[in-house]
């Protein structure tokens, strides 16, 4: 990797995350694409967004780091949009998402800032046979494989692969391999590969793998963490638990509050409980549901009619829901062999928070093992937690609250 194409984002750089000093007329973006930026009121560009637009435009391969919530989704579809020749009728771009929530929002958010351009959106989900005739495709790795693998021939003018949530499609297994065979049917189209969080194995895939990329890297770990977002941690007996996160629920303001359960048995078990205490609770799991359940539940969700959610890691990551004002862990995350999972434990704080709002995460600590957990993640992220008790979250989120005020 050439080393002039690196470019470090370090600590005192961190705060400026969410504008830049650069306008959208710096990034010469299509007349109707600007249109379409100011109809959304984006007054001007992140950070992420001034690095790497023009650089997706002109063609580069890009694996770009920024923290939750600071624009990455605008930042490949506007870089995609602006690249796109609407007058060739082809598949140019396909961005491939980890879960059919995400994909569902990439397309929106395509399709929002493609209005009026003469770019065609398409959307596949499971069990969808037909390549839409679109010029951008967003679609899942597995989805995206079966169809390409059915449809040969409507991947051949294919310009552009993007990976949101990078990390994730090439660390675990399943997606890694969908990913290699996907980037084999198209293999000189440009790589734009997005995350809060990459690690040194993603690092060197992207090394090994990427013709000259272009990367953006956060120094160190430190600088992940979101300062608008206070996190406590709130202590009670294992047997307690569900009681406390009733109490939790019951008690404090509330906009939308996101739970997250490592399994889907713990998941039921507090559903279970809320439910028998009358309080109604949503949820998003993989097979507890339909899909077109779930596509109901998020878009309740993002309406704003939840007051809680509880889901398990799979809404983890890239949702942007902008009125979540809580998160609680009810236990740490935990990746193979239980080992605690940083990575995963900062885009679930980074639920809350977003754009720079003020958040709360609340993590429960019920025994040894989550007092363990919690220990190694304050240690690894350099980040204290504050301990507290009901009164002090209380207070807290009436402050936070102000900046959900419609
Ligand atoms: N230039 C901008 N001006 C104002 N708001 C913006 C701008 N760009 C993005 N946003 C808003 O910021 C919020 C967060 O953006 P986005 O979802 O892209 O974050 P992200 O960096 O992908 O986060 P995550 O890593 O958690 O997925 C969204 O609600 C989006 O509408």
């Amino acid at each position: 990797m050439d080393p002039s194409d690196v470019i470090h984002i370090n600590n005192g750089e961190a705060d400026s995350v969410y504008s830049s000093e650069g306008t959208w007329d710096d990034l010469m973006l299509k007349p109707k694409l600007l249109e379409n930026i100011q109809k959304i009121n984006w007054a001007t560009p992140t950070k992420i967004q001034s690095l790497t637009i023009l650089l997706i435009t002109q063609g580069r391969n890009i694996a770009a780091q920024s923290k939750n919530g600071t624009g990455k989704t605008g930042a490949f579809v506007i870089g995609a949009l602006n690249r796109i020749d609407k007058d060739f009728a082809a598949l140019q771009v396909v961005c491939i998402s980890h879960t059919r929530e995400l994909n569902q929002q990439n397309f929106n958010v395509f399709t929002t800032l493609a209005e009026s351009t003469g770019i065609i959106v398409g959307i596949i989900k499971k069990g969808d046979r037909e390549v839409p005739k679109c010029h951008v495709l967003c679609g899942t790795q597995g989805t995206l494989v079966n169809m390409f693998r059915a449809n040969q021939n409507s991947i051949r003018d294919l310009r552009m692969f993007i990976y949101d949530e990078c990390d994730i499609l090439l660390t675990h297994p399943g997606n890694l391999e969908s990913i290699t065979t996907l980037r084999s049917c198209a293999p000189n189209a440009q790589q734009i590969l997005f995350s809060a969080t990459f690690t040194e194995k993603v690092w060197e895939f992207i090394s090994i793998n990427i013709q000259n990329p272009t990367t953006i890297r956060i120094e160190r770990v430190e600088d992940l963490n979101l300062d608008n977002v206070d996190q406590f941690l709130l202590e009670c007996e294992e047997h307690e638990k569900e009681t406390k996160i009733y109490e939790v629920i019951s008690r404090v303001s509330l906009k939308t509050c996101i739970v997250f359960l490592n399994t889907k048995k713990h998941l039921d078990s507090l559903h279970e409980f809320l439910t028998s205490k009358g309080y109604k609770v949503h949820v998003i799991a993989a097979d507890r549901m339909t899909e077109e359940v779930r596509d109901q539940v998020i878009e309740k969700v993002r309406r704003g009619e939840v007051k809680v959610l509880l889901t398990t890691n799979l809404l983890a990551r890239g949702v942007d829901l902008r009125h979540i004002n809580m998160v609680i862990n009810a236990e740490p995350p935990e990746g193979e062999k239980r080992v605690v999972d940083y990575h995963t434990y900062l885009h679930r704080v980074g639920r809350t928070g977003r754009f720079g709002r003020r958040g709360v995460v609340v993590n429960i600590v019920s025994d040894q093992r989550s007092r363990q957990n919690y220990r190694d993640i304050e240690t690894y992220f350099n980040k204290p937690f504050l301990k507290a008790d009901l009164d002090a979250i209380t207070s807290t989120l009436e402050q936070v609250n102000e900046d959900y005020a419609i």
